[in-house]
C-alpha cells in the first residue's frame, strides 16, 4: 500500500507547488533531510523544521499561500519532504544505507519573520474568527495536558467505477468525522461521475494525539483582566514536547519502559497500551515518580497552527459549544530561553567600573542600586534591601542529610494600608523574567497550588500560581486571603518547592521553585506585644518558611510624613532623592533586571570562617535569648541567615561571603523579629531610611553586634553551620 504522501508522480500529478516546495527543502534543508533519511525506523513520524523567512526570501509567494492556506499547503509541504527524502536516497554515497519513510512533517518556525506581528501573533483573548484557517502563532503557559491518545487520521478510498485512489481527511470539527466527497475526484481527462467508494484495508494512518490548554502570562495583561486559555492539539511527534506537571513523558516512560514496570501515570485516566516504541502509559504513583528525581514544570510555549474549531463533548444538561482549538504545527518552549536576559559583554564591564568606584565605600554603591528598587517609593531603605536579597537569592545546595536545601528567599510585607506593599510587589514582578501577580484568592480556580478539573470528561491537573511561576517569583496580595487547601499546600511548595498531588486519581508531583513574595495588612490594629502569628493570623509553621518578615505600621511620625509628602509632591520635577544623578541614571530599571539576573546566575557565594562564626554564635545567641521568638528561631532560620548572607554578597558583586554579608543578613532577620535580640533600633521599616555615609553606619553596627556576640561566650564556640552552606 503506497503511503498517502506518495504523488503518483512528480510528471503526472503537474504539481508544481510541490516540486517548488521540493527544491526549497533541497536547497535548505538536506542536512535534515539526510539524517531522517539515515535514520533507522520507517515507521516513525519526523519533524522537518524551517523558518519561514528563508521560504519568504526564497519564493514568497509560497510563503504568503502556506500563511494563508496552511490547511492544503502543510500537506503538500509534507508531499514535497516525502518526495525530497527519496530523492536523497537515490542520491546517497556508496555504502551509505538510507530507509524510506512513510511519515515527514514539515514543521514552520516563525520566529524573527514578518509574521510576528499582531495579525498573526495575537494574544490568546484576542483570538476571533477572522484567524480561522490561517497559520496563527499564539504564546502562553501550559495550565493543563491531557491523556496520550491514538487519532484515526487519513485513509484511502477506492471509487468503484474507475478505480481511482484518493485519501480521504477526517474533520475535526464533527469530531473526527469522515465526510466523502458526492463524486469521484480522479481528474483523468474522461470525469468518472462515480458516487461509491470503498474503505481501502489497512490504508487508516494511525496518530499520537494529546490535547494540552494554554494560558496567557498574567505579565502581559493588564491587572484585573482574567487570562484567556485556549486548548491546542499535538499529534505525532509533538506529543509531550511540552511539560506541565510532567518531565518529558518519552524520558519518563523509556526509562519506566525499561524497568519494565506496569502501571498507570496518573495522568492517564484510560490506560492505553501502546507498542514498545511508542509509549507505555504507565500507573506510577508519585512516591516512586519523585523517587526518581522526576518533578514538573509548567512550560511557557509559543504555538505556530492552524485555527479551527472544535463541538464539545455531548453531556447531559450542558449546552454543546463551539469551542475554538489550535492544531499545532510547530511548539517552541521558552522558558528557557525567558531565563536567559541577554547581558552583553560592555554591561559586564560597566558593573565591574561601577564597583572599581566604590571599592573604598562599598556600602555607599550598593545603596545606590538600592534606591533603583521602587524609585516613586521613598526611603523604606530595609524593605528595598530584603526585596533585593530575595529577588538575588542564595545558593541551592545539598546538606549533609542528602536533602536539598532551597536557594530562593521568601519575603512577607505585613503592613498598614497605604504603606507601599503593592508597589514593591509590582516592581519585584517586573524585575523577574518569570513572575505571576495573585492574591491570597488566586486569580484562577486552580489557586496558589494546583487542582484537579474535569474537562470532557477527563480529569486534569490545572497549575495554579505558584506552579505557573516555577523559576520565578510569585507576588501574592492579600496574602492571609488564602484558601483552606492552599494553606495545607503551600507549606511544601514555599520550602520542598514542590507540590505533591493525589486528586481524582491523579498523582503526581508538580515543581515550585518559585520566590513567594507575599503582602498582607495585620488583623486590625498592629499589636507590638503580640506574636507575629497573632498580628497576622498566619501559622508559625508557615512563617517560619519566610525568610524576612517586614513589618510597615503607620504610626503617626511628623517628619516621616513631611519628607514624604514633599518627596511625593516633588515627584514630577525630580525622581530621584538628593543624591548623585548620574547614580541614579546608571540604576535604570532595564540595568537592575540584568544587574540582578547576571549576579544571581554568576556568583555562587561560599561562606568564609569569619562569616560563619558571626552566623553561627548570632543563631545560638537568638536560641538562648529570652526575647526569642519560638516560631522563628528554628534551624530554617539558620538556613535563611546563610541565604541572605550568599544573597548580599552577590548584590556586592563578590563570590565569598564576608563578615559584613553576615551582618547584613543578621540585620535583615533582626528586622524581621520586630523585637530585635541585639539591635534595638528596629521595629517599623516604614521609617527606616538611607543614611549618606552607610559604610561609617556600617562599622557602628558592625561593633556593637560583634561586642554583644563576643559578651555572649559561645563567640569562640563550636561552629555549627560548617557544612551547611556548601
Ligand atoms: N514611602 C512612600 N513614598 C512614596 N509613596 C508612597 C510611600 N508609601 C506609600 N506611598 C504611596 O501610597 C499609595 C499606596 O501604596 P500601595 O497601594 O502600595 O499601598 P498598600 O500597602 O499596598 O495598600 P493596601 O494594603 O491597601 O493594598 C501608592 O500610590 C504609593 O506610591
Ligand atoms: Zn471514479
Amino acid at each position: 500500500m503506497k503511503p498517502i504522501n506518495e504523488p503518483e508522480s512528480m510528471e503526472k500529478e503537474e504539481d508544481s507547488e510541490v516540486k517548488s516546495l521540493a527544491e526549497f527543502l533541497m536547497t535548505y534543508h538536506s542536512e535534515q533531510l539526510h539524517s531522517i533519511v539515515v535514520s533507522p525506523d520507517p515507521k516513525l513520524h519526523y519533524p522537518l523544521c524551517i523558518d519561514f523567512t528563508d521560504l519568504l526570501n526564497e519564493n514568497s509567494r509560497l510563503a504568503h499561500l502556506v500563511l494563508a492556506q496552511p490547511t492544503v499547503y502543510l500537506l503538500l509541504f509534507d508531499r514535497a519532504a516525502f518526495w525530497a527524502h527519496k530523492i536523497v536516497i537515490k542520491g546517497l554515497k556508496f555504502g551509505e544505507k538510507g530507509v524510506e519513510k512513510k511519515f515527514i512533517h514539515v514543521r514552520i518556525n516563525i520566529c524573527g519573520s514578518p509574521l510576528e506581528c499582531p495579525e498573526t501573533f495575537p494574544s490568546i483573548g484576542r483570538v476571533r474568527v477572522k484567524h480561522r484557517g490561517i497559520l496563527l502563532t499564539l504564546k502562553g503557559t501550559v495550565i493543563r495536558s491531557g491523556a496520550i491518545k491514538m487519532y484515526e487520521g487519513e485513509r484511502m478510498y477506492q471509487c468503484r467505477k474507475c478505480k481511482h485512489v484518493f485519501p480521504v481527511y477526517p474533520e475535526l470539527e464533527s469530531r473526527n468525522s469522515i465526510t466523502l466527497p458526492s463524486f469521484c475526484p480522479s481528474q483523468r481527462s474522461k470525469s468518472c461521475e462515480g458516487s461509491r467508494f470503498d474503505c481501502v484495508d489497512e490504508s487508516v494512518i494511525r496518530h499520537d494525539y494529546q490535547e494540552i490548554k494554554i494560558q496567557e502570562s498574567t505579565q502581559v495583561l493588564g491587572v484585573g483582566v482574567i487570562p484567556r486559555s485556549i486548548p491546542v492539539i499535538l499529534m505525532d511527534d509533538l506529543v509531550d514536547i511540552v511539560k506541565t506537571g510532567g518531565n518529558t513523558f518519552k524520558d519518563l516512560f523509556s526509562e519506566i519502559a525499561t524497568m519494565n514496570f506496569i502501571c498507570f501515570l496518573s495522568f492517564h485516566i484510560d490506560p492505553v497500551l501502546y507498542q514498545k516504541e511508542h509509549l507505555i502509559s504507565v500507573w506510577m504513583g508519585c512516591g516512586e515518580l519523585e523517587h526518581y528525581g522526576y518533578v514538573f514544570v509548567a512550560d511557557d510555549i509559543t504555538v505556530t497552527g492552524i485555527l479551527t474549531a472544535k463541538w464539545s463533548p455531548d453531556l447531559k444538561d450542558v449546552r454543546s459549544n463551539l469551542d475554538p482549538v489550535l492544531i499545532a504545527n510547530y511548539v517552541r518552549r521558552t522558558n528557557e530561553l525567558k531565563a536567559n536576559i541577554d547581558i552583553p559583554n560592555d554591561v559586564i564591564i560597566k558593573f565591574k567600573h561601577f564597583w572599581s568606584d566604590f571599592s573604598d565605600t562599598p556600602l555607599k554603591g550598593r545603596n545606590a542600586i538600592l534606591r533603583g528598587i521602587c524609585p516613586q517609593i521613598f526611603g523604606l531603605f530595609t524593605v528595598k534591601l530584603a526585596v533585593a536579597l530575595t529577588l538575588i537569592g542564595g545558593v541551592q545546595h545539598v546538606d549533609a542529610s542528602g536533602s536539598k536545601i532551597r536557594g530562593e528567599s521568601h519575603l512577607l510585607l505585613v503592613g498598614d494600608p497605604g504603606t507601599g506593599k503593592s508597589q514593591f510587589l509590582k516592581f519585584a514582578a517586573k524585575l523577574c523574567n518569570r513572575s505571576v501577580i495573585t492574591t491570597g484568592l488566586g486569580s484562577t480556580s486552580a489557586g496558589l497550588t494546583v487542582t484537579a478539573v474535569k474537562d470532557g470528561g477527563e480529569w486534569m491537573l490545572e497549575a495554579g500560581a505558584l506552579v505557573l511561576a516555577d523559576g520565578g517569583i510569585c507576588c501574592i496580595d492579600e496574602f492571609d486571603s488564602m484558601r483552606e487547601h492552599d494553606r495545607a499546600t503551600i507549606h511544601e511548595a514555599m520550602e520542598q518547592q514542590t507540590i505533591s498531588v493525589a486528586k481524582a486519581g491523579l498523582v503526581t508531583t508538580l515543581s515550585t521553585r518559585t520566590i513567594v513574595f507575599g503582602a498582607t495588612n495585620p488583623k486590625g490594629q498592629y499589636d507590638p506585644d503580640q506574636s507575629l502569628s497573632v498580628n497576622t493570623a498566619l501559622s508559625g509553621p508557615l512563617l517560619s518558611r519566610f525568610d524576612i518578615v517586614l513589618v510597615l505600621l503607620d504610626t503617626k511620625n511628623p517628619e516621616w510624613d513631611a519628607v514624604v509628602s514633599s518627596h511625593i509632591l516633588n515627584e514630577g520635577e525630580s525622581n530621584k532623592e538628593d543624591h548623585d544623578e548620574d547614580l541614579g541614571n546608571i540604576w535604570t530599571f532595564a540595568m537592575l533586571r540584568r544587574y540582578i539576573h547576571f549576579v544571581k546566575g554568576y556568583f555562587r557565594p561560599v561562606l568564609t570562617k569569619e562569616a560563619e562564626k558571626v552566623i553561627s554564635s548570632y543563631y545560638q545567641l537568638q536560641r538562648r535569648s529570652a526575647t526569642y521568638n519560638a516560631a522563628r528561631t528554628t534551624v530554617r532560620m539558620l538556613e535563611s541567615l546563610i541565604r541572605l548572607a550568599q544573597a548580599h554578597a552577590r548584590l556586592m558583586f563578590r563570590n565569598e561571603v564576608t563578615r559584613m554579608d553576615a551582618i547584613m543578613a543578621i540585620l535583615c532577620i533582626e528586622s524581621s523579629m520586630t523585637t530585635s535580640a541585639i539591635v534595638d533600633s528596629v521595629g517599623n521599616s516604614l521609617h527606616s531610611n538611607f543614611t549618606e555615609t552607610p559604610d561609617q553606619e556600617y562599622a557602628k553596627q558592625e561593633g556593637l553586634i560583634l561586642e554583644k556576640l563576643r559578651s555572649f561566650d559561645e563567640f569562640s564556640g563550636v561552629n555549627i553551620i560548617e557544612g551547611l552552606s556548601r
